[in-house]
């Protein structure tokens, strides 16, 4: 195994990218959309549903780069590789279709001692060159640390000393990833039974990306008035893996502009931690 420490500060050249109304569904349905009966997504899983324009989920930028070319870590253990964290902040208004270009910048390699965190800044602009959403992002390479590297910032999140807001309870299903990945992640991680146990997996895992689908939906709906627009940015981190079949349950911390939240598994497990989105008020513009 060989990370390539010299990739840090490296860009990719902004790469065209497009998308299309039939995608933005995809991406959707494939985050949970349109499951809860409760809760009117057709504007997220249908173009033509009378009255309701099509509209795009706000954590969908985070799909749009896969088409893109990516850095290379240097000669790593695929099956060690896990998502560590996620944020994305919405610049511009995203439509259910269009183009626009997409670059990333390897920002960091950390020694976090069980492992290495490789960081990424990643910016997705309209044709014309207008940030339309910034994301970053980290890749924990398991059993890689120990380089005797910096060990870079340690993130601080307390949740309130009070009860959640809201709690929200979302189910995945079993077919939850192979899903999921129709919108652009194929990795084998979480199709392959035998590439995830030579992960030290019992099975596949459920793509980080979904569960932050799921839970963005969840913060749009119980904090942003399931209005888009109102969404501004979203940050978390992976802490345990997610089954396919699992149920997410989702607490949230109402504050000022700020919804802090956490989410658990059926079992209790913490599965996104140190939760933080920024939502406008009602009205506000
Ligand atoms: C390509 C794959 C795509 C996917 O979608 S994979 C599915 C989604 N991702 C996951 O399921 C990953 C879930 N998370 C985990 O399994 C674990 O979580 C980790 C393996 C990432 C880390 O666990 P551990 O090795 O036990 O680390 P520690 O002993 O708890 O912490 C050591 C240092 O690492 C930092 N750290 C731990 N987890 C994360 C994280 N998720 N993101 C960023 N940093 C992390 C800590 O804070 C600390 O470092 P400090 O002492 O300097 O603070």
């Amino acid at each position: 195994m060989a990370l390539d420490f010299s990739i840090v500060g490296s860009a990719t050249e902004p790469h065209p990218v497009t998308w299309t109304s039939d995608q933005a569904l995809l991406y959707a349905v494939g985050v949970g959309a349109g499951t809860d009966e409760s809760i009117d997504e057709l504007a997220f899983t249908t173009e033509n549903t009378r009255s309701v324009p099509q509209s795009v989920l706000p954590t969908f930028p985070v799909v749009l780069g896969y088409g893109a070319p990516r850095l290379s870590y240097g000669d790593i253990d695929l099956t060690r590789m896990v998502h560590a964290f996620q944020s994305v902040e919405i610049t511009g208004p995203l439509a259910p279709e269009g183009s626009g270009f997409y670059s990333s910048t390897v920002t960091g390699i950390h020694d976090k001692g069980s492992g290495a965190l490789i960081t990424t800044e990643s910016l997705l602009t309209g044709p014309d060159g207008s940030p339309l959403a910034r994301m970053s992002g980290g890749a924990f390479l398991r059993g890689e640390g120990g380089f005797g590297g910096d060990r870079g910032p340690s993130t601080t999140w307390a949740a309130p000393d009070r009860e959640p807001d809201v709690v929200v309870e979302q189910r995945t299903v079993p077919w939850q990833a192979l899903l999921y990945r129709l919108s652009g992640d194929r990795n084998p991680l979480h199709s392959d039974p035998a590439f995830a146990v030579a992960g030290g997996f019992p099975r596949p895992i459920l793509h980080g990306l979904c569960t932050y689908g799921f839970v963005g939906r969840a913060i749009l709906h119980a904090a942003a008035g399931s209005d888009p627009a109102r969404f501004r940015s979203m940050s978390a981190r992976f802490s345990a893996p997610v089954l396919p079949g699992d149920t997410l349950s989702t607490a949230l911390w109402l504050e000022d502009g700020e919804v802090l939240f956490a989410t658990r598994t059926q079992d209790g497990t913490s599965v996104l931690s140190q939760g933080r989105a920024v939502v406008e008020p009602e009205g506000a513009r």
